[in-house]
């Protein structure tokens, strides 16, 4: 009702991404053949990995929700033209042209050809800050993209900020299997794969295949044994530290080890039940941006879950750029919430502890 366009809108643009992303280089399983010279590192301190298809993604979603919604707009997204407008950065610009051109064509509605320059502006007008007033897009064109370079889960995240409050989000999960993933089939692969989750304040979450078709209401794991509950987290233990994850999961009696997974797609998952728990400890001195989460907050919470960080406080997405958060984000069902929180106190507590 409310965001009923919006919605619509979210999931066109985040599925022609995910098609760009998927369809780098021919059909499914396509991020394998990324070329050497597609993945770049980006400028500034941590020197994190972008590719071709991070930018193109981001210029086709810019550029479809510019079409459907003429007149305001405002996106916060995590790339920039920067290092793409340095000398030497033609080749790539035309790459990712090729790219945005070639996802239009296949969709057909807008009949139109970016040049190189109309693709560049597309990635900028992702700069807005965001904040606690009017509306807000915030995208993360490519959610895990050190997943996306293995071969693994990633995710074009997508959602709206009404008023500082996340209003709808879309998940499009190219490499997550259809039926449940668990510690033993991580990876299914050879199951069909490519879901696409949404959430609408007050409406619940969904999610369809990547054609839109089979749509189906998801609802978080009911488990209320934390011995029965399998938890997510990071593949990677420079985004969030395994040791403490594994000293909470084995204050709570968690018995299955955990799943390391890439992206939002950890969010996608849980909405659906696949796992009760998300553990996210970034270590000291990492700040959270909002494009990491608000897509997947909402589907989490739309479908029954809690989000919260590690003080128990909810992620507050009217701060700009930034989450401005107490350590760590913990993600379950209202059932299991108050063993995890006093799980992750005690754990936090511990930790803090001098060692003898
Ligand atoms: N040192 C760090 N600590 C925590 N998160 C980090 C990090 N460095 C990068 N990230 C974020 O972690 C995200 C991926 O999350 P995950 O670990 O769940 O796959 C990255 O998103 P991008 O891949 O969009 O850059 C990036 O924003
Ligand atoms: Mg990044
Ligand atoms: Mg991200
Ligand atoms: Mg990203």
């Amino acid at each position: 009702m409310a965001y009923d366009k919006e919605l619509a809108a979210a999931i066109k643009a985040a599925s022609l991404a995910a098609r760009l992303c998927r369809g780098l280089c021919g059909f499914q399983k396509v991020q394998k053949a990324l070329l050497q010279s597609d993945v770049r590192s980006k400028r500034g301190r941590n020197k994190s990995p972008v590719t071709v298809a991070d930018y193109g993604s981001q210029a086709l979603v810019s550029f479809v929700l510019q079409q459907e919604f003429p007149g305001e707009f405002s996106l916060v997204a995590e790339e920039d033209s920067i290092d793409l407008r340095k000398d030497g950065g033609g080749e790539i610009v035309e790459r990712i042209t090729k790219l945005v051109n070639e996802s239009l064509t296949s969709d057909g509605s807008y009949g139109v050809s970016l040049s190189s320059e109309d693709v560049l502006k597309a990635i900028d007008s992702g700069k807005s800050e965001g904040g606690s007033q009017g509306r807000h897009w915030v995208l993360d064109p490519i959610d895990g993209t050190k997943g996306f370079v293995r071969g693994d889960q990633y995710a074009v995240a997508l959602a709206l900020l009404d008023r500082g409050n996340v209003v709808l989000g879309v998940l499009a999960c190219p490499n997550l299997p259809l039926t449940s993933i668990s510690v033993a089939h991580p990876h299914s692969p050879n199951n069909e794969v490519g879901c696409l989750f949404f959430a609408e304040v007050g409406r619940g979450t969904y999610m369809q295949l990547l054609d839109g078709s089979s749509t189906v209401k998801v609802q978080v794991s009911a488990v209320e044994n934390p011995e029965e509950a399998s938890f997510f987290e990071s593949y990677e233990s420079a985004h969030s530290m395994h040791d403490l994850s594994s000293l909470i999961a084995q204050k709570l009696g968690v018995k299955a080890a955990p799943i390391r997974m890439d992206s939002q797609v950890k969010y996608g998952a849980l909405s659906r039940g696949d796992g009760a728990i998300y553990l996210r400890f970034p270590r000291n001195g990492y700040r959270e941006k909002i494009w990491d989460h608000a897509a997947g907050s909402i589907v989490v919470t739309e479908a029954g879950g809690v989000v919260t960080d590690a003080a128990g406080k909810q992620l507050d997405f009217s701060k700009g750029k930034y989450l401005d958060l107490d350590t760590g984000i913990i993600v379950s069902n209202q059932k299991l919430m108050p063993l995890l929180f006093d799980a992750v106190r005690a754990s936090l507590a511990e930790k803090a502890k001098p060692q003898p």
